[in-house]
């Protein structure tokens, strides 16, 4: 049965240093890389939750091995590449990570891979993918739906070459293609028929391959990579920066300063961007010797500003926007249907029902803050919906959430972590 989760009311200001674990997507990239990789990689401070677990299971189930590897409390892994072998089931859970990531890998496989997850899985698109590694030569059967489950038939190659990929649903399809086409016996030639949301995600996924040692080329239609050696590599995972936005929000919900540790001067993931997207909503940041420093001001700002680019940030700053002392508008996240619950439906419900107006446009929503209510929420099984009510919670005193087990999906200790955050005196809330 699913529990419920009273959030905390917190009527005064926070005060706290956040410590975060490491970044899912990093994590994954390292884990597929190190995988078809020519010699075993160490990966340190990897994030340990439902999606990465889940990636490292199916790469295992493929023939790659994965060890942990130091202190019990937060363990390396030691990746050491195989042969990679069928037949396979992996379960994608709801990470679409291995839902776009490990299919190109089993297309080098010797074997049939089975590809399902939970039930929302099997809603999440995926015909772009399925479509391109058809046209590399890769037979998939997916019964026509363009969906999980599906099984990709590999024959220990995969030809590669050109191919024209429709990535307008998620980034994850051509980041997916371009982390095996090192191993592709033509590289990929990878020409876009339209747009791509979250282009962060996919620089982040050109750098860690050149940090492997791949050549990639921006062309001016898609990413050219050349076929050759992916290089091992050891390395050291930054803190997920997406997980930092509910976070970061409550020094701007309740006035106060929260602090997150490690933030990397220079990095390819989205949450980067919340610094300028929390000053835009009225919180002074400064980077610190110790991290990012957000301070409220007592003023939650609304935001109006294209989402495209960090998209997963949305469910957070949608909270906000019902906070605010005016109308917000956010837009280019039509893709956000097509995430863990359809992103765009489930913050309307949840905000209307706390008692803002929402309405739905094509790419976005537009949110009228109104007068605070309390109110059971869902969390449609959706980590960032959890992470949202949280931030609501601050601020609307008896706000409920059913399914905050959802949080497991990237940040197991999410309640915990908010829990510390809260009871910390200008400490460390971990
Ligand atoms: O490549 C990645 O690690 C991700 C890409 C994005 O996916 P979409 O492009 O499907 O939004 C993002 O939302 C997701 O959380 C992680
Ligand atoms: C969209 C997300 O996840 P996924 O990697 O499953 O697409 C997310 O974490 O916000």
């Amino acid at each position: 049965m699913s529990q419920v989760w009273t959030t905390p009311h917190r009527p005064t200001p926070v005060a706290a240093h956040v410590p975060l674990p490491g970044s899912k997507s990093i994590t994954a990239r390292a884990l597929v890389l190190a995988a078809l990789a020519d010699g075993p990689s160490r990966i340190v401070r990897p994030l340990r939750a439902r999606d990465t677990d889940l990636m490292a299971a199916g790469l295992r189930a493929l023939g790659v091995g994965i060890a942990e590897d130091g202190p019990s409390a937060s363990p390396d892994w030691l990746v050491t590449p195989g042969e990679l072998r069928g037949p396979a089931e992996v379960d994608a859970g709801l990470a679409g990570t291995v839902l776009r990531f490990l299919p190109p890998v089993a297309a080098l496989a010797d074997g049939p891979v089975r590809f399902d997850g939970d039930p929302r899985l099997r809603e999440r698109p995926n015909a772009g993918l399925i479509a391109a590694l058809r046209d590399l030569g890769v037979p998939v059967d997916d019964g026509g739906r363009g969906r999980a489950p599906f099984t990709v038939s590999g024959t220990g190659a995969v030809r590669g070459g050109a191919v024209t990929v429709d990535a307008s649903e998620s980034s994850q399809i051509v980041s997916g293609l371009l982390l095996a086409a090192a191993r592709f016996t033509d590289g990929i030639d990878l020409t876009l028929t339209g747009g791509v949301p979250s282009m962060p995600h996919v620089e982040m996924t050109v750098l860690a391959l050149r940090e492997h040692g791949v050549e990639v080329t921006a062309t001016d239609r898609g990413w050219r990579v050349s076929p050759g050696p992916v290089a091992a590599l050891d390395r050291v995972v930054e803190p997920d920066l997406s997980n930092a936005a509910p976070f970061l929000a409550a020094a701007l919900v309740t006035g106060g300063r929260v602090t997150v540790p490690d933030w990397p001067a220079v990095t390819t993931q989205p949450g980067a961007q919340l610094d300028r997207l929390l000053a835009a909503m009225g919180a002074e940041v400064e980077r610190t010797p110790d991290g990012l420093q957000v301070t409220g001001t007592g003023r939650v700002a609304p935001l109006v500003a294209d989402l495209g680019d960090v998209g997963e940030l949305t469910p957070v700053l949608a909270a906000l926007c019902a906070l605010a002392d005016g109308p917000s508008r956010l837009t280019g996240i039509g893709h956000l249907r097509g995430h863990e619950t359809d992103r765009l439906q489930a913050l309307d419900e949840v905000l209307t029902a706390v008692g803002a107006r929402v309405r739905q446009l094509p790419d976005g929503l537009e949110i009228e803050p109104g007068p605070l209510r309390p109110a059971l929420l869902d969390s449609y099984a959706d980590h960032r919906m959890v992470m949202a009510a949280a931030v609501l919670g601050l601020a609307v005193d008896g706000v409920r959430v059913s399914g905050p087990e959802a949080v497991t999906k990237t940040l197991p200790d999410f309640r915990e972590r908010w829990a510390g955050m809260l009871s910390a005196a200008a400490g460390v809330a971990s």
